[in-house]
This record gives C-alpha cells, structure tokens and sequence, in this order.
C-alpha cells in the first residue's frame, strides 16, 4: 500500500514539476500554444523525428497574425518567440545592450572545450565585446584582397576535379563538392595548408571536418536536457569537440606555426594575423590553436551549406543559371579569370546567393539570452521579458513570410534588383547572417568564397538536378543543426569547354 502510495506521489511531482510553467505566459496574458508534457511546444527538440525549424513554423503560422510575440515552452522552459520585425530589431539592435549574449553563452565549458572558448559565437559579456573587436581587423577588406588568390587556386582545382569526374557520368553531391571546397579555402587561408579535398581519397582535413561540427545522438540529447532543466547544467558536461579533433587541429597550427616561422614565409593570411595578435597581446599557443579553430569551424560548414543550396537553385532554374552565365563572362578578363574587385561587382551574382540565402539560409533561427529584465512593445501589446530567459529570433521563417516577399517560396533573384536588399536587411525580414552587434563576423569572408565558388562552377559547367535529389519537397535534417537537407543535394554536371 505504502509503495503504491510512493509511486503515486512520486508520478504527481513528477508532473507537478513537468508542468510548473505551463501557466507562465496566460499569467501574462502572453498568447502560447497548448504545451505538452514533456514536448511543452517544440515536440521535435526531443523525438528529432522533424527540424525544430517546422515546430516553429506551425507556431509562426498559427500566432503570426495574432501577436507580435508568442510565448512557448520547451519541455519545460518558457521561451518567447519574436513574430513581429520590429520587435526583432529591439531584440537585436535597439535594445542590444538586455539581449547581447546568445543562448549558447553559458553552454560551453572552457575546460571540456578550451578551443571553442575564444569564438565569440560562445561568448559573452566584455570577454565577447573583447574578442570581436580582436578577430573583426583579421576581415579588412585589405586582408580578402589578399586572400583571394588562394581562394581562386582552389576554385581552379575544383573545375579541374568535376571536369575529370563528370566523365564518370555519375552525380554530385553538391553539399560534398562545396564542403571540399570551403574545406580547402579555409584550410589554405588559415594553415597555409592544401587540404587535397579534390585529390586525395579520404583527405584527412575534410574527415576532421565532418567530425569537428557532426553533432552526435547524445550531445543533441543532453544539449536538450541542459536546455530545459537549467539545474543540470552544473552536473551535465557539454563537450562539442572530440579530444581526437582537438589534437588534429592543434598540431596542424604547430606545425604552420614552426614552418612559417623556420622558413620566414611571409603571407597575409589569417595565420599570419593570429601571429601579429600574439606579438601584440601576447596570446598563448592554446589561444592561437582557439582562434585558428574557430575560423575554419565557422569558415567552411556555413558557406557550403550555402554555396550548396545556391549551386541547387541555379541547377533548378536553367534561365538563372543562363542569365548570370552571361553575367560572369562579361566580367571576366582576358584570361578567363574575374578579379577581387569584378567579383564584388556583378550584382546579379549577389541577388543569386542572396536570393538562395533567403530560401535556405544555414541558421534557421537565432536566438539571445536576455541580460536584464527588460519591456518589449508593440502594437499595444507589451511583455517583459526577465533576465535569463531565451528570446528566439525565427530567420528562415520570416523569409518564407509573403506579407514580406511576394511568392516567398519561389527563386527569383531580380527580387533584389534595384538595391532594394538593404531595405529588406534593415527591417529585419532578410537575415541570413544574422542583425546588430552580433552579426556574423566571417559575413564578408563568407560572400568572397562562395561567390568565387559559384562563378567558376557556372562559367565552366551547365549543371541540372539529379533524380537522386529528395526534393518532392526537400526537407532539413532533423539531425543535424543547421539547415542540411536530408538525402544531398544531387547534381549533373556537364563541362562547357570540353578538353
Ligand atoms: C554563408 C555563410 C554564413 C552564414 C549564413 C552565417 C550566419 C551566421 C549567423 C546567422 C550568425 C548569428 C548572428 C546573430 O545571431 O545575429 C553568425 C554568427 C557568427 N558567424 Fe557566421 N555565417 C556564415 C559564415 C561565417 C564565416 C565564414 C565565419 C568566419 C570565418 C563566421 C563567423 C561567425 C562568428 C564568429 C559568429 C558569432 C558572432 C558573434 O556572436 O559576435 N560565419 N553567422
């Protein structure tokens, strides 16, 4: 009798403490969502049957027209959801200084993941004002100038490879051809290295890639159980990087570290500005190892998933694909090759990767942890949002939004023809790469490789969508974070100028 008693009391504390928050938005008379125990709202963060992206989706559809703010509940956890662009730009820019952290500040541990704990993505506060400011002069437009090269070697050697593998007829991935791309670029502007994604049978920079950014069963699990019952994360040890990895990437800057420095090579690379940064601040190895890691992790996985869905789009649309063909050429030199300065010049090129950023942009959502208690208004409707709750910021949902962008799901770059794309940036409808202070920092770095990509790709290839390509729709990776789609992005890939 006694033990059934247990249980029974155990099982209602149980639900008492599952079920503790689910008034804490009706009490402020915040509009939310019916939350389910255990699921609360965003059913997905645990089953992992479907993105969280489309648990957000059905909320933004539902409250959208509601609300300027929806409150929500994961498992257990309130949350608010930002549904209104003007709400987004207090959150972002305007009220910056309640919202500067992200949600992932409190998450990495620096003693489980020393190198991650220099990226500002990870930071907060005066140490996250602090390294921004350090790492932003390594992107000077001086420094891109002088990294372009490099990045047009390895668009050359990627021509090379899809016109030698192409005769096997067989498709691409172009996820797989845009990460050994991005793989190859960073690798080279950072360690100086060549990676040898395009020759090498397992190249082991590429594998160490795929493994530094793989998020495996149990950390998404326990990411999720740290999210919703904040008391664990004093017992619950995050560790995003494998010691393996971690081992990898520190020997590779050792090793271009002791050849620069043996051989007096002179580059204006980012190893190069890591090595200023050491003379001047006086930065240990660990803290170089930090920043050079940083780089390639942001570097390479964004900007392929990027280049990747744009390269899918062009293949899609053949008059696309025609008209910025002819864009390119018109820009190129004489031989054949388009200088920094062209590059940045070919608008159309810029509507394409903008216009494929909108329709797939790698981060779906963002999001900032609240620092101080603070009033959101709008419409006359107002919350307050107390210190330390997460406030989500929904990217790809407001691109897909049509009182925003007319047929939203439809690729069509001339939307961003007469500039109109600092319009739709400054409020805060078109966020690929994020809004205000915490905007991406690799952002400009971003748009030189995968624009270099794109333009070597379609000046040397007509490319069309493979039938392997699950796109009947294409749908996003339930297990991965960023915005992947399940299946690859399949490709056929015919050379222009046949050798
Ligand atoms: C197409 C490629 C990329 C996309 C779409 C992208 C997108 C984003 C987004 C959405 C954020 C969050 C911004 C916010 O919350 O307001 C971010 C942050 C960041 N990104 Fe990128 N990114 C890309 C490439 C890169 C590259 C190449 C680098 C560096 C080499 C980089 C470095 C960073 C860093 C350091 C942050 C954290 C900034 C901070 O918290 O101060 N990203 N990025």
């Amino acid at each position: 009798m006694i033990f059934i008693f247990l249980i029974l009391a155990i099982v209602v504390l149980v639900y008492v403490y599952l079920t503790w928050n689910f008034d804490y938005w009706s009490k402020r008379g915040v509009p939310s969502p019916k939350a389910k125990i255990l699921f609360g709202d965003l059913p997905n963060g645990l089953t992992r049957k479907k993105h969280i992206a489309y648990d957000i989706q059905a909320i933004y559809d539902d409250f959208k027209a509601k609300t300027p703010f929806v409150g929500i509940i994961q498992t257990r956890d309130p949350r608010l959801l930002i549904l209104e662009p003007e709400v987004v730009k207090d959150v972002l820019i305007r009220k910056f200084n309640n919202f500067r952290n992200s949600e992932f500040t409190d998450m990495i541990d620096t003693e489980q993941d020393p190198l991650f704990a220099q990226n500002p993505f990870f930071l907060k506060d005066d140490e996250w004002k602090e390294k921004r400011a350090e790492i932003t002069p390594a992107f000077t437009t001086n420094r891109l100038k002088a990294l372009y090269p490099l990045i047009q070697d390895v668009s050359v050697r990627m021509v090379k490879y899809i016109n030698d593998e192409s005769k096997k007829s067989d498709p691409f991935d172009a996820r797989e051809l845009s990460a050994k791309f991005t793989t190859d670029v960073v690798s080279n502007c950072i360690f100086g290295v060549d990676a040898e994604s395009f020759t090498k049978e397992k190249p082991e920079i590429r594998e160490m890639g795929r493994k530094l950014l793989a998020p495996s069963a149990t950390l998404f699990f326990k990411i999720f159980l740290v999210e919703s019952f904040k008391f664990l994360k004093k017992f619950i040890k995050i560790q995003f990087m494998q010691a393996e990895v971690k081992e990898f990437f520190v020997n590779l800057m050792q090793q271009a570290l002791k050849y620069r420095e043996e051989k007096n090579v002179q580059r204006e690379d980012f190893l190069d500005y890591i090595i200023q940064l050491r003379n001047k601040k006086h930065i240990s190895e660990l803290e170089m190892a930090s920043h050079t890691i940083s780089f390639f992790s942001d570097g390479f996985e964004t900007s392929s998933i990027a280049i990747s869905h744009a390269l899918y789009e062009l293949a899609k649309n053949k008059r696309v694909q025609d008209k910025l063909r002819d864009e390119v050429n018109k820009h190129c030199d004489d031989n054949g090759l388009l200088n920094f300065e062209t590059l940045n010049d070919i608008s159309y090129l810029d509507q394409v990767f903008h216009e494929a950023l909108r329709l797939h942009p790698p981060a779906v959502i963002t999001s900032r942890m609240c620092s101080e208690t603070v009033d959101l208004e709008h419409d006359g409707k107002k919350v307050t949002v107390d210190k330390g709750m997460n406030v989500y910021i929904p990217i790809i949902h407001m691109h897909y939004d049509s009182e925003y962008f007319l047929e939203p799901k439809s690729f069509q770059p001339e939307r961003f023809d007469d500039g109109v794309m600092k319009d739709y940036l400054d409020r805060c409808v078109f966020m690929p790469f994020g809004a205000g202070p915490r905007i991406c920092l690799g952002m400009r770095f971003a748009l030189l490789q995968s624009k270099a990509a794109i333009a070597a790709i379609v000046r040397n290839f007509e490319f069309s969508v493979n039938e392997k390509t699950q796109d009947n729709p294409l749908i996003i990776d339930p297990k991965e974070f960023l915005n992947i789609k399940i299946g690859g992005l399949w490709l056929n890939f015919k050379p222009l100028n046949e050798e």
